[in-house]
């Protein structure tokens, strides 16, 4: 049974649940919910969910890509756990992402911008799902869906990543998301 649920849902997402324990969780909430998070802005309309980020902002209104304060210290051991789950130099993570979703509160269809490469993710707080999917070249979609535990990782990159969207369905209880971005050669070359 191990192999199954080793395999992953779409290539290039891995999943481990219970990565970290119930103390973390409470102090990384904790840290979140003392950041000034401030509704996601996106073309004039405004999100439900709750956001800060460090290292580097994505400006969705403006499409702007700047430096931002630097990752929160309280931030980095998870950092560079989240980093060797992904097999990756903790200091290429130059980004981290807080997120705060309310009831109500979800993210629609999307790709994570092309100046970012990989993507990993921490759940708090509240079970949640995150919905893929693929445009078939016949029409429709391919679909999946990975339950995100609340202590569980993720990771994102390839063909995940690259060529199918993410969406998390609305909450009903609240839930807590810490992502943590390394930047794409794009990225690189536009932020330096
Ligand atoms: O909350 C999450 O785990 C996912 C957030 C997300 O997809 C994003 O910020 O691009
Ligand atoms: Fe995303």
């Amino acid at each position: 049974m191990d192999d199954l649920f080793a395999f992953p849902l779409v290539p290039g997402l891995a999943y481990a649940d219970a990565f970290l324990t119930s103390e973390e969780e409470r102090a990384l909430i904790a840290a979140i919910d003392h950041e000034a998070l401030a509704p996601f802005r996106f073309h004039g309309w405004t999100g439900k969910r709750l956001t800060a980020s460090f290292g580097w902002h994505y400006d969705f209104d403006t499409a702007a890509f700047a430096p931002a304060d630097p990752i929160p210290a309280a931030l980095l051991p998870v950092r560079a756990r989240a980093a060797a789950f992904a097999g990756l130099d903790p200091d290429a993570f130059v980004q981290a992402l807080l997120i705060r979703y309310d009831p109500g509160a979800g993210i629609g269809w999307h790709r994570d911008r092309p100046v970012f490469e990989h993507v990993v993710g921490l759940s708090l707080g509240a079970e949640a799902v995150l919905r893929l999917r693929r445009r078939r070249a016949g029409g429709g979609f391919a679909r999946a869906s990975q339950p995100l535990a609340p202590r569980s990782i993720y990771h994102l990159t390839g063909e995940v990543r690259h060529e199918w969207e993410h969406s998390i369905v609305p909450m009903e209880t609240t839930r807590w998301s810490i992502t943590f971005r390394s930047l794409s050669q794009r990225g690189r070359a536009i932020g330096g």
